[in-house]
């Protein structure tokens, strides 16, 4: 007899300290610029776990960490969100970002332990395991293989890694379930984002573009797929693709072929654009989203 995994989403990746840098031009040598306000966040592999765990999905997140300050406020956070964690040893503060808010897009400079990574022994049993960043997914090959002969399912998100996504198109035998994309990664990925579903099937069996305010299309459960994006007053964007991931993967953890996956995962998405940061803390942003 087999038995469901307790676990049904395991996120596994960097947590990110992110520092929101404000929309002003650096001071003068030896002049200090007072702003009102510099806003912290939290980001990377708990944003897609914060978001599946305000949506009601049993997740547990697998992050290294260390002994930094940045280290201290992460694991209070998670904590205090109630979600259980996998944690092995990194260096001190091990993914920190500043985030430079555009206008509809951000752009990032991050130091990552990335390499921490490989030090990763085993993943947990789960349902799913989702990767959010290629680079990510290279480094825990070797757990993802294993949890994947096991049973688990595996989900790989894009990310920013030039050299991972001019690569995507030559892997095959469908090392993962799912990959996600957003539009601008799947361009660089296959020169033409529209295309990306069929040509990147063998990286995964679902393959799925994100494209902004336009929704997502995909080809997803043997059929091609697309839906709009659900329109919102726009706060911040941070996040949305992370939660995107979340919605989906709900989505197909209670409903494997269902028809609606893109159009909950649009949904979920949006609503994350009218909070601050990738981080769902009051659940209340998700409401009516929800599943039992
Ligand atoms: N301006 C927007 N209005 C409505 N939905 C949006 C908007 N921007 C993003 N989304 C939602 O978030 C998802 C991910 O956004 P996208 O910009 O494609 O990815 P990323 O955040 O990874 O860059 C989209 O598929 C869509 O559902
Ligand atoms: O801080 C960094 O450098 C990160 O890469 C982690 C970010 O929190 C998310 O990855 C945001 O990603 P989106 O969901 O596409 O907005």
């Amino acid at each position: 007899m087999t038995t469901k995994p307790a676990v049904q989403l395991c996120v596994a990746g960097l947590v990110y300290f992110e520092v929101f840098v404000p929309a002003i031009g650096l001071p003068a040598a030896g002049e200090e610029i007072f702003v009102n306000d510099i806003r912290l966040g939290l980001g990377g592999a708990l944003n897609t776990a914060s978001v599946a765990s305000a949506l009601g999905l049993s997740v547990r997140l697998a992050h290294p960490n260390g002994n930094g300050l940045s280290d201290i406020a992460i694991a209070q956070k998670i904590s205090r969100l109630g979600i259980s964690t996998l944690n092995w040893a990194s260096r001190a503060d091990p993914a920190i970002s500043l985030v430079f808010s555009g206008v509809d897009d951000r752009a990032f400079v991050s130091a990552a332990d990335i390499t921490a990574l490989a030090d990763c022994n085993t993943l947990p049993s789960a349902t799913w395991i989702h990767v959010p960043g290629l680079l990510e997914a290279r480094y825990l090959a070797k757990p993802l293989a294993v949890a994947k002969a096991k049973g688990a399912r595996i989900s790989v998100s894009g990310s920013w890694a030039p050299d991972e996504l001019a690569a995507l198109s030559s892997l095959h035998g469908q090392p993962w379930d799912l990959l996600i994309l957003n539009a601008k990664e799947a361009q660089l990925a296959v020169g033409d984002a529209r295309k990306a579903p069929d040509l990147l099937l063998g990286a995964a069996s679902n393959v799925v573009v994100t494209d902004g305010a336009n929704g997502a299309f995909a080809y997803l459960n043997g059929r091609h797929v697309s839906c709009s994006g659900v329109p919102v007053m726009a706060r911040d964007f941070t996040g949305a693709g992370d939660a995107f991931c979340a919605g989906l993967l709900n989505y197909l953890i209670r409903h494997p072929l269902g028809d609606n996956a893109l159009a909950y995962a649009c949904a979920v998405a949006s609503r994350l654009l009218t909070q601050a940061g990738g981080v769902v803390e009051n659940p209340a942003v998700l409401a009516g989203l929800e599943m039992k």
